[in-house]
């Protein structure tokens, strides 16, 4: 299979290109750079000067269109939708890393991104790819849109519970703390070494575009609206993603029901891994991985569970499961070609 990465030059783009070089099925065809077109890649990424890839084209139609079977968006919000309904039209599949294609409604994009949506019809035919969640629908899809890496190590930890109605859905608080590659490879501000080394930060509380994400997929589950609490936060790390979450139990249950029942409900999954011995999942355990650790704790004073889930946002939050989407997509072994350990410490 051939594929076409945009944005390659990107965080998201750059993990691509590392997966995909070793992936025994898909061939990197193209790689599209908005500022670094007619470059080598070994040009901007030094490390990579042992890989074999093709020389950085530039950002248009042509360029994504020629001799792709498949093209990858690891760029930001805005751009794919524009590229996208001609590439599906033409029988190209596309998987979009941004949240262009996430959210069923133009109106609620449009509420949390602040710019113009997809269309409708565009929206109908993307498949939400979480893979844990949707492999049914994932298989033979043409348009996949990625979850964002909050939803991502988020629902893996909440969708079991919900489902099992063991909690008050209304009732869920997530916690959430993102390293700092979360925010690209782009110089802001905010990002910069003096303003997040040794610094811990909260920000868009009540407006980050991941809580209609969240809503949508868990009350699509219930079949009614849940509304969510979440706050995130910029942590002293590069990479990786914790999120601790607390909902109200309505149910007497005891950890080792909460701990079995998850257990059985991934049993098949070999990208998440429960703890079953009472001990919490650090962002180091999944580093570089495409691995989603859980752990849970059960505060029986206030009558909460707590859930820990991690995650590295570029590989299970981003391009790891892309990946897997891919493979599950095409009929392949879902772990093929991210068959890669943590890199700890
Ligand atoms: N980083 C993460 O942890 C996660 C990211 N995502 C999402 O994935 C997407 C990519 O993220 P990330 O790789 O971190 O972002 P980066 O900022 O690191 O990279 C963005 C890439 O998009 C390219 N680009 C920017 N504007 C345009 C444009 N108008 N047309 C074409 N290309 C453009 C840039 O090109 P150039 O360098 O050539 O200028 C760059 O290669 C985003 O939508 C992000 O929200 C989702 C989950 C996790
Ligand atoms: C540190 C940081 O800024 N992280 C980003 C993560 C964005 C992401 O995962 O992607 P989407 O925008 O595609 O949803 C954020 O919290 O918005």
């Amino acid at each position: 299979m051939k594929a076409t990465i945009v944005g390659a030059t990107g965080y998201g783009g750059l993990e691509l290109m590392r997966i995909l070089n070793n992936h025994p099925y898909i061939n990197i065809h193209s790689v599209v750079s908005n500022s670094y077109a007619g470059k080598d890649v070994k040009d901007v990424y030094p490390h990579l000067s042992g890989a074999n890839l093709p020389v950085l084209a530039a950002m248009n139609m042509e360029n994504l269109e020629d001799g792709a079977d498949i093209v990858f968006f690891a760029t930001p919000s805005g751009v794919s939708k524009e590229y996208i309904p001609q590439l599906i039209e033409k029988g190209i599949k596309c998987i979009d890393l941004s949240g262009d294609f996430r959210l069923t409604s133009p109106a609620v994009y449009e509420q949390w991104y602040m710019h113009p949506s997809a269309s409708q019809d565009y929206l109908n035919k993307a498949v939400y790819g979480l893979s844990e969640m949707n492999e049914k629908v994932i298989e033979g899809a043409q348009l996949i849109a990625n979850p964002g890496c909050f939803p991502t190590a988020s629902l893996l930890a909440m969708i079991p519970i919900v489902k099992t109605g063991w909690i008050d859905e209304n009732s869920i608080i997530i916690d959430g703390k993102t390293g700092v590659s979360g925010a690209g490879r782009g110089v802001s501000l905010g990002t910069h070494f003096s303003e997040t080394n040794e610094n811990v930060k909260a920000y868009k509380l009540g407006k980050h575009q991941h809580i209609p994400e969240m809503e949508q997929v868990l009350s699509d589950i219930v079949s009614k609206p849940i509304q969510l609490t979440f706050s995130s936060h910029l942590v002293p790390m590069t990479r990786g993603i914790l999120c601790t979450i607390y909902m109200k139990l309505t149910e007497t249950v005891t950890l080792e029901m909460v701990v079995s029942m998850y257990k059985e409900f991934y049993r098949n999954r070999p990208f998440v891994r429960i703890r079953t011995d009472g001990t919490y999942p650090s962002t180091k355990e999944v580093y570089g991985s495409n691995y989603c650790d859980i752990g849970f704790a059960l505060d029986v004073r206030t009558n909460q569970l707590i859930i820990v889930s991690v995650i590295d946002n570029v590989m299970k939050g981003a391009a790891g499961q892309a990946v897997q989407n891919v493979n599950i997509m095409m009929g392949w072994t879902e772990t093929t070609g991210l068959e890669l350990s943590p890199l700890y410490p």
